[in-house]
């Protein structure tokens, strides 16, 4: 505690360089990365088409909807959380949720409808607190719960030429705003993307500093003062200034000594290079050794942070070693410097004591998607057990676009005194993305609408998410059968395949995928413009089945990137799915619009709404 207001963040490689002969000694990326010593920390006393005729996609449709009311709501005010339901008709054998629950009504009290704006980052109060909020301006958060009682009204979806229902808030054509909600064009970052609207809870672990002063945020990467061959990797990917995670989360984990770091912002943020440059500024490329682990949920994520690793790291020595099953062959010694997997297989290798690395090198240790990697139930148990055999002054980097009440303070235990950046709950989803639910009259009326909507999923690519892998399965050999081309990929796949199917959809050679949690999170896809939601996601028998918001936020998160524009459509045929879309809505104070599938301009607006994602910034 305290050395962080007296200690600039020096950073790296610019001191550490010795210049002789005209050559670099390459001693590391980070100079007191060199001098890692364990023991000296004090933190750590404790321990992831075109234009697709609408009229054919009626016709295909028709029929879909046979309640004469199903094209009606009502509009009920997220303050009635207990809005009567009708009578479940429902066959679903899953518990409906129990809106009576505390939890249920204390996330409706907790819904803003009218956040003030706040378009700069909020002035310190000197001396008050270190706790601060970083730049973004407010959105207005209005939510019109879905009624089962289907009192008419008229369907919500307007005539607005890009499809948002929301006027064209610029002229300049290029489908992105100039101005909204007090964005100004100060907020507008190169390439004419949507700014990160946002704001960032900023708590520093040292109660002293002061998280307005400018060593706490980085506006450039020159001022990151990173090494010279980090920043041809940055330049060489395109990046040409940090994005709001970046800027406040690169200071702090680049400050030495190193601190821990507890980091949350909206999917699609950036938050890969944030920890990766961590991981590049630490390790010591003179070290054959593994000195850096990065966990991910899934072989996909994994394989994907590894490419953002390499690409960074290009112009370094620094090496990285894949850490998931069937890319290690049982007693390999591992001679690279960064390992990133998937638990298991980190386990598997370490069980095998120092033959295969010594795991005491380890001086960064991150998460990505960190609220799974460290849930009790899953993946939590082996990422301890791997936290346990790495040394005391392990920093510990955890990062995710969501982060639990209850997940929140386990993480607090397992990255003690670390830094925290955590996002206000209404800011946890990307405006950008825009949220539909498609009224079904039952469940196999789900797939009539999807067969139907196909050609809106290949305007752009489309990632559909089911419940198990049965239906990803029955549902992409139904839609194969009838003629369209889609992949399906789940955890049953062979490891070989699943990597096939991501990269023909990862470059365009598949335009629909039709998948389970396995690609929810992380994945990283700018031209995805549409997730479907077939099934609500939901907690399992352990959660009764009740609506797992966090994965509804990373499902529909795999669009709208890096300021660009997304769709989801979430499929909704019963009062139960009615009653857990309302949980989702209040839950995350966000309203969704319904489109009717018998709608012409519902159906309508949705291509053009995804036409106008599609677009993108030019
Ligand atoms: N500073 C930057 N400038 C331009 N593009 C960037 C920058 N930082 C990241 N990106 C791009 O933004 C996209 C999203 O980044 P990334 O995958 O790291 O998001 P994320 O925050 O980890 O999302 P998720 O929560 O879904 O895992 C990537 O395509 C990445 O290349």
């Amino acid at each position: 505690m305290g050395e962080e207001s007296s200690v600039p963040p020096s950073n790296s490689w610019a001191d550490l360089d010795d210049e002789e002969d005209g050559k670099v000694e390459f001693k590391g990326l980070n100079p007191t990365a060199n001098s890692f010593n364990p023991s000296s920390s004090t933190n750590q006393q404790q321990k992831e088409k075109d234009d697709a005729p609408v009229a054919s996609l009626l016709s295909r449709i028709s029929g879909l909807s046979t309640n004469p009311n199903s094209s009606e709501q009502e509009q009920v005010s997220p303050s009635s959380p207990s809005a009567p339901s009708a009578p479940s008709s429902s066959t679903s054998t899953r518990p409906k949720p129990n809106t009576s629950n505390p939890l249920f009504g204390r996330a409706l009290a907790g819904v803003k409808t009218d956040r003030p704006s706040t378009s700069s980052p909020s002035p310190a109060s000197p001396n008050a607190s270190t706790s601060t909020t970083a730049s973004g301006s407010a959105s207005k958060a209005k939510v019109e719960l879905i009624d089962n009682k289907e009192e008419k009204k008229e369907s919500k979806m307007s005539a607005f030429d890009n499809g948002w229902d929301e006027p064209p808030a610029s002229t300049n054509g290029n489908g992105f705003e100039d101005k909204k909600d007090g964005v100004s064009d100060a907020n507008m970052s190169e390439g004419g993307l949507i700014s990160n609207d946002f704001q960032v809870e900023v708590k520093l672990a040292d109660l002293q500093a002061d998280p307005n002063s400018a060593l706490y945020s980085a506006k450039t990467f020159e001022a990151l003062n990173l090494h010279p061959d980090l920043m041809k990797g940055i330049y060489s990917v395109g990046f040409k200034k940090p994005s709001k995670i970046q800027e406040v989360a690169l200071p702090l984990l680049l400050n030495n000594p190193p601190k821990n770091l507890i980091g949350q912002s909206q999917s699609g943020t950036g938050k890969t290079a944030a920890f990766t440059l961590d991981m590049l500024s630490r390790v010591d490329p003179a070290l054959l050794t593994p000195q850096a682990i990065c966990l991910a949920p899934s072989r996909e994520l994994a394989r994907q942070i590894q490419e953002v690793v390499d690409k960074i790291g290009q112009f370094t020595e620094i090496k990285t070693h894949l850490a998931v099953p069937g890319s290690w062959s049982r007693n390999q010694r591992i001679d690279k410097h960064i390992l990133i997997g998937t638990p298991g297989t980190l386990v598997d290798m370490l069980s095998r004591g120092t033959r295969i690395f010594d795991p005491k090198q380890i001086r960064v240790f991150v998460l990505d998607e960190a609220d799974e990697m460290i849930a009790l139930q899953g993946l939590g148990d082996q990422t301890v057990r791997i936290k346990k055999m790495l040394p005391v002054g392990v920093q510990n980097v955890l990062f995710s676009a969501t982060f639990p009440d209850e997940v929140q303070r386990f993480a607090q235990s397992f990255a003690p005194e670390a830094n925290k950046l955590f996002l206000k709950k209404e800011d946890v989803t990307v405006d950008a993305i825009k949220q539909l639910y498609l009224e079904c009259d039952g469940e196999d009326s789900k797939y009539d609408a999807l067969s139907a909507l196909y050609d809106c999923l290949t305007i752009g690519q489309s990632i559909v998410f089911c419940r198990t892998k049965a239906t990803a399965d029955q549902i992409a050999n139904r839609l194969t059968s009838e003629g369209h081309s889609v992949a399906s990929l789940h955890g049953d796949k062979q490891s070989g395949d699943r990597d096939e199917i991501l990269d023909g959809f990862r470059n365009g050679k598949t335009k629909v995928l039709i998948t389970t949690n396995v690609v929810a999170r992380g994945i990283d896809i700018q031209q995805v413009n549409m997730v479907v939601n077939y099934d609500v996601p939901d907690l399992g028998r352990e959660g009764d089945f009740r609506p797992d918001i966090e994965t509804y936020i990373h499902r529909i998160g795999r669009t709208g990137r890096f300021g660009r524009k997304g769709c989801s459509v979430i499929f909704v045929h019963d009062d139960r799915s009615r009653d857990d879309v309302n949980y989702i809505m209040a839950q995350l104070g966000k309203p969704m619009r319904k489109i009717n599938a018998k709608n012409e301009a519902d159906l309508e607006q949705l291509e053009k709404a995804l036409k106008f994602a599609l677009k993108g910034p030019n």
